[in-house]
């Protein structure tokens, strides 16, 4: 196993939820990681869907040294450069075409690639990839999907993401190829717009407590 794959496993088993964070204004993001981490999910991702997400993933990874930061949806190979020049711990892609992958394998910090085929998820595999994103999770077949992968594919472990929420978290991490699932309902955009920092951390509580893991 590389070191890349030790430390993205380690990552993934801090906490069972990874938030999913769409963040408009990078400036509330040291606190919305200071209070995620103080909640018990120090794991969080951040996607490059604003203009403000480099900017957080940045203002994060320096101020809130607790907190692993994901940078989310990577899309194009400027941006692995970009987000690593921003001190993102680690890469999340909701897909991952052939050549993406490639240039993925390559990134000087860990990548969990999204997946939603069984031919994808042995196409990274193929390539040194071992913890993927399953996206989107609920609509590719959910707990079933992944259930079903354990006979053919026991290598790779996979962080469920898409349409899941506290109530059907338990179902995935029961799975012993799930280290943990993501989800935006931690961080949900009306909470963030109105900087309810303790409404966020209540939900975080409760997500934290889904299961510690072990
Ligand atoms: O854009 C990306 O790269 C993503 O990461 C997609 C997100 O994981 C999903 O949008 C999760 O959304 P929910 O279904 O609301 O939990």
């Amino acid at each position: 196993m590389t070191a890349k794959i030790e430390t993205l496993q380690r990552y993934t088993r801090l906490a069972p939820v990874i938030p999913v964070v769409t963040i408009d204004d990078p400036r509330m993001s040291i606190d919305l990681a200071q209070a995620l981490v103080q909640a018990g999910l120090p794991v969080v991702e951040i996607t490059l869907r604003t203009s403000g997400a480099m900017d957080a993933i940045a203002a994060i990874a320096k101020a809130v040294p607790e907190a692993v930061v994901a940078a989310g949806t990577v899309l194009t190979k400027s941006q692995i450069a970009e987000v690593v020049d921003a001190g993102a711990k680690f890469i999340v892609t909701p897909g991952t075409p052939f050549r993406l992958a490639e240039q993925l394998a390559e990134a000087s910090i860990p990548v969990m690639p999204g997946c939603a085929t069984v031919s994808e998820a042995m196409t990274l595999g193929s390539l040194g990839f071992e913890i993927l994103k399953f996206f989107p999770a609920a609509a590719s077949g959910g707990a079933a999907w992944l259930k079903s992968l354990q006979g053919p594919l026991p290598k790779l472990s996979f962080c469920p993401t898409g349409g899941i929420d506290l109530a059907s978290a338990p179902t995935y991490l029961s799975l012993a190829n799930v280290p943990c699932v993501g989800g935006t309902w931690v961080t949900p955009a009306d909470l963030l717009r109105k900087r309810d920092f303790s409404r966020i951390q209540e939900l975080a509580r409760e997500a934290a407590a889904l299961r510690r893991p072990t």
